[in-house]
């Protein structure tokens, strides 16, 4: 499992374990002794997944308050634009994004801490995005940034959005 840390303090890029046979594959995307060496949270409350269409985006999500949490994503079918948005005041990268392709084809997961909104494209139909966190779903506690309003170039023309993420606060008011 090779662990890449990236531009935004506390989010890890980990390359999925594989094992190969002549039946398939067997892919491990979360093992704790490895991960346990990054000295985060690991402490996981919840386990699901999404099934998407093309042109799907769900963004830019995160739970605050006493119910801020980590969440490790990996895609087990199709592919997706995964978008990480840094929204920690105190963060040196306040305000910056990164990005990066999550697929089957190199499963990998991305460990994504507190106070960093996430959201993605899907570029494939049938896409499956698995989702752990460390604290429970919690509707009063979700907040979520307008998909077009941080400065992210998105690449496509009518993305399928819900209602909700249509209407989610822009960038600029974010306190
Ligand atoms: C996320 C979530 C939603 N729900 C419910 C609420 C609602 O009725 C329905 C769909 O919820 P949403 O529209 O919020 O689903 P979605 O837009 O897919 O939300 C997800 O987006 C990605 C980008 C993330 O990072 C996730 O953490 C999560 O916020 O499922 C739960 O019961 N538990 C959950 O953990």
């Amino acid at each position: 499992m090779k662990i890449t840390e990236t531009k935004i303090e506390g989010l890890f890029v980990i390359d999925a374990l594989r094992f190969q046979d002549l039946r398939g594959e067997l892919i491990k995307p979360f093992n704790f002794n490895v991960y346990n060496k990054l000295n985060i949270n690991l402490d996981f409350k919840e386990t699901w997944f999404t099934k998407s269409k093309k042109n799907v985006i769900r963004a830019m999500h995160l739970q605050i308050g006493e119910m801020a949490c980590e969440k490790l994503v990996s895609v087990i079918n199709g592919s997706v634009l995964d978008v990480v948005l840094d929204l920690r005041s105190e963060s040196r990268t306040f305000g910056e994004y990164f990005e990066i392709e999550l697929n089957d084809i190199e499963p990998k997961a991305l460990y994504i801490p507190q106070g960093c909104a996430h959201g993605y494209k899907v570029l494939q139909d049938n896409t499956i995005t698995m989702y752990s966190a460390t604290k429970v779903h919690s509707a009063e506690h979700d907040l979520g940034i307008r998909w077009n309003s941080f400065g992210y170039d998105w690449q496509v023309e009518n993305p399928i959005l819900s209602d909700k993420d249509i209407n989610l606060i822009e960038f600029k008011d974010f306190k």
